[in-house]
């Protein structure tokens, strides 16, 4: 392992910020951080850094204990959300900082930076001052600056988080394929789940400084841990149920569940593309309260008698008007037991 964390406590005031962390990073992987606001992100990504001690625990690199390693002696490389670039400096120079504070020679280090700005798609920006870039661009020299002094592990705090949507989208996809090229090595945080899903190799999902789920983007969507992950990643349709073979009793009536499902009381999630629409007095009855259009199909929200709102996606010309009298099937194959 790269980075591994044990047992990882900080605490603020009494209350833990970090509470027994373990997670362990291999040489090639990019990680994701995701979770909800004030939930330890930062604070784990400074405690690897050296900028937050640990109350207890250990952080290792390439095995080697960093308890006596100061933050400047980490083979780490952090970019933070406002990624601080230099104004005073052009381009290049903030891009030469790393190299500079190592004592690279001065040739060596313009090589370095025509290569790093080439490869964030900056090339030949040495010249041009950060406070005419835009903020895309600002980005892409942040992270040719942390780039530069070749970090064993490169850790990025909300890496787009002040972009608009559709950069966001474009260089998320860039940087992944910068990572695989050069082989880098990546912790980042991010309460953006698409941002995450779609960078990370695995995501780990926190809660109050705990660890509330690891695995493959595909894992944790398709088996969220639990309630609190299931609603983090923005699935509403979470029930407590009783599984009894392939049907499981819930607030909405029976619902056929996947076979295999485990038995007894435990917690329900039904995708919203598994809640169908249905006409005529089939289905349990429920009127339709909103709809948001979301590009490839429309969220409708629905409001049952006496049990939980649910949400259902429909195709955009099946969408019906808000405030019609629907009924609604369950489909097995997108309803999950959790946990
Ligand atoms: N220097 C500090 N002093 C006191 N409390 C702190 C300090 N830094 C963080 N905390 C507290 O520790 C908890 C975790 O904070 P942290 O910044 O790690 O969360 P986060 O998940 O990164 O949040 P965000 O997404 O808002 O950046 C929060 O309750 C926060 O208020």
């Amino acid at each position: 392992m790269l980075l591994s964390l044990t047992g990882a406590h900080v605490r603020f005031g009494g209350r833990p910020a970090l509470d027994a962390v373990d997670l362990d990073v291999a040489e090639h992987e990019t990680v994701c951080v995701l979770g909800p606001s004030g939930s330890g992100k930062s604070t784990l990504l400074r405690a690897v850094a050296g900028l937050q001690p640990l109350d207890g625990g250990r952080v290792l690199l390439d095995g080697r204990d960093q308890a006596a390693v100061p933050a400047h002696r980490r083979e780490v490389g952090l970019m933070f959300q406002d990624h601080q670039l230099f104004p005073q400096h052009d381009v290049g120079g903030n891009v030469a900082f790393g190299p500079r504070m190592h004592g690279m020679p001065k040739h060596e280090r313009a090589a370095r930076v025509a290569e790093l700005l080439d490869l964030v798609g900056l090339p030949g920006a040495e010249r041009r001052a950060v406070a005419a870039l835009s903020g895309g661009e600002q980005q892409r020299v942040a992270l040719a600056r942390a780039l530069a002094a070749r970090p064993r592990l490169l850790m990025l705090d909300e890496p787009l988080g002040q972009l608009d949507r559709s950069l966001r989208e474009r260089l998320v996809v860039e940087l992944r394929e910068l990572f695989a090229r050069l082989g880098t090595t990546v912790l980042a945080v991010t309460h953006d789940q698409g941002e995450a899903f779609a960078l990370a190799d695995r995501v780990v999902v926190m809660r109050e400084g705990r660890i509330a789920q690891s695995g493959t983007p595909l894992e944790v969507w398709q088996r969220p841990a639990d309630a609190f992950v299931a609603r983090f990643l923005g699935f509403d349709n979470v029930v407590p149920a009783t599984v009894t073979g392939q049907a499981a009793d819930t607030p909405w009536g029976k619902l056929p569940v996947p076979e295999g499902s485990p038995q007894g009381p435990g917690t329900l999630l039904v995708r919203p593309a598994g809640v169908r629409l249905v006409t005529g007095a089939e289905g349990l009855p429920c009127t339709v309260t909103a709809r948001t259009f979301r590009g490839t199909h429309v969220s409708v929200h629905l409001r049952p008698e006496g049990a939980p709102r649910l949400e259902a996606a429909c195709a955009l010309r099946d969408a019906p008007e808000v405030g019609s009298e629907v009924g609604v099937a369950f489909d097995a194959a997108e309803t999950v037991l959790l946990g």
